[in-house]
């Protein structure tokens, strides 16, 4: 029963970033997925990207989808104006476990709420379990065939509000043809496409920021 690789990332975690400090967890993280082992984290070059967008929107309440090992739940959450906070679903409970660890070792836990389940089932209870009223921003990163019908899910449970900003992860690869399609034509949005890589790789992706016009 050896280690799996979101426990290798975390020992990295543990053991090179400095405890209470997300920019060093971030920085380890990518340390380590560029040179001991590749993992699906939104990565540095898309990361730069995130940070803008969300800087732009400030969100007082952010939604994630996807939190894996919690590498891009830090650098939404270390962004987050006092009192904002964000809420992030991952159904895979190993998954889940090293995030929780990685969010608490960059000291922004009391910003983030990681929640375990799959996002269909979820999103319909954000209102009741969380008292949320809208989302500002939502991350997109979790089953990429899930980002169409999440979205308009959201649209359904009246979680998104006019200028709500939706920004999407790996629109190019493994790619979301159907969520590109849609946002991309629908008159209830306006979408922008910003070209970029896969993390740590020179292979195409961008992400896809969509605001919603009510
Ligand atoms: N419904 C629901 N609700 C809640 C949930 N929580 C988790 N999940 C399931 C998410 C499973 C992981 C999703 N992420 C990816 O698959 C992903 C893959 C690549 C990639 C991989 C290999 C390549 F060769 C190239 C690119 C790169 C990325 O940046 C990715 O984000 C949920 N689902
Ligand atoms: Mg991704």
């Amino acid at each position: 029963t050896g280690s799996t690789r979101p426990q290798r990332l975390l020992r990295a975690v543990q053991k090179k970033a400095t405890q209470g400090d997300p920019q060093s967890v971030i920085a380890t993280i990518d340390d380590f997925c560029r040179h001991s082992e590749w993992a699906m984290n939104v990565g540095d070059e898309k990361g730069l990207i995130l940070d803008s967008i969300v800087s732009e929107v400030n969100p007082s309440t952010a939604l994630e989808l996807g939190t894996y090992c919690g590498y891009s739940t830090v650098r939404i959450a270390r962004l987050l104006p006092p009192g904002g906070r964000c809420i992030t679903l991952e159904f895979n409970p190993a998954y889940a476990a090293v995030a929780r660890q990685v969010i608490a070792w960059a000291g922004i836990q009391d910003k983030v709420q990681l929640v375990e389940g799959p996002s269909g089932d979820l999103i319909p209870q954000m209102k009741e379990l969380f008292g949320v009223q809208t989302f500002d921003f939502v991350f997109l990163d979790h089953w990429k065939d899930r980002y169409l019908p999440d979205a308009k899910l959201l649209e359904e449970c009246g979680l998104l509000r006019e200028g709500t900003v939706l920004l999407a992860d790996n629109v190019i690869c493994p790619g979301t043809p159907e969520y590109l399609q849609y946002v991309r034509n629908s008159p209830r949005y306006e979408s922008r496409y910003f070209k970029s890589h896969l993390e740590y790789t020179k292979v195409e992706d961008g992400l896809e920021k969509s605001v919603f016009l009510g």
